[in-house]
């Protein structure tokens, strides 16, 4: 089986809000719940963790309530990979193929995509959703243009990201790091890249809040499509 686990644990504070941002509302939904059902509707997703911050335990119990797959509410650590040993704890009871983490801050995922990324960690041992860069990229000092950097093979890394549940267990435990594609990656192991796109944006600052309220109606219109 592969489980899912959605990390809703940070507190958003790049946001400047008193509520941390995955439980900000777009078109009347809390921003959490859009992943979530992208986790409900997906073909390889068999169950998930939902992580949130301890005090918002009883919040979110209230809220997920269509939430068929879902195994458990867990309370996160105080950083991403506290939170994400915590998930790992957890699953070892599920045993799970493919554990797949997605960030709730990345409320327009589809299925579609999670589904293929669960495929490529089943075939290569990990994987990650990515977008190539493409504007010019350069090393700033001071507030000047030092160096331009080759944007040839540059990517930003997104979520979902799918690891071999064995694989991710043993490496989590040696080596940290603030994205789950590291500590693999310094362990030598191969990450393939899954295309997605710049609507699968992370919601970090105000901006992002206010291009996601405008994007969220045409997304739920063409969600109920499909
Ligand atoms: C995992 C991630 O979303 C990939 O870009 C990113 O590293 C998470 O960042 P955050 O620090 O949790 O906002």
């Amino acid at each position: 089986m592969n489980i899912g686990v959605l990390m809703a644990a940070g507190k958003g504070t790049r946001l400047g809000d008193k509520i941390p941002k995955q439980f900000l509302e777009l078109c009347g939904k809390p921003i959490f719940l859009y992943s979530l059902e992208a986790f409900e509707k997906s073909q390889k997703v068999d169950g998930y963790l939902l992580m949130v911050p301890e005090e918002y335990i009883g919040y979110a119990q209230k809220l997920a309530v269509k939430a068929e797959k879902l195994k458990a509410i867990l309370a996160g650590g105080a950083t991403r990979h506290e939170t994400t040993l915590i998930a790992l704890e957890h699953l070892k009871t599920f045993n799970p193929k493919v554990v797949v983490f997605h960030d709730a801050a990345r409320p327009f995922i589809t299925s579609k995509l999670v589904d293929e990324v669960i495929e490529a960690a089943e075939k290569h041992g990990a994987s990650t959703a990515a977008v190539k860069i493409s504007d010019t990229v350069a090393y700033c000092e001071n507030g000047f243009v030092k160096n331009h950097v080759s944007r040839e093979n540059l990517y930003r890394i997104l979520t979902p990201q799918a690891f071999n549940f064995e694989l991710a267990y043993q490496i989590f435990q040696r080596i940290s790091g603030d994205d789950g594609t590291f500590p693999f990656v310094q362990a030598g192991l191969k990450v393939a890249i899954v295309p997605s796109d710049y609507l699968n944006f992370k919601i970090t600052f105000p901006e992002d809040y206010q291009v996601a309220n405008l994007l969220a109606r045409f997304w739920f219109e063409s969600q109920r499509q499909t």
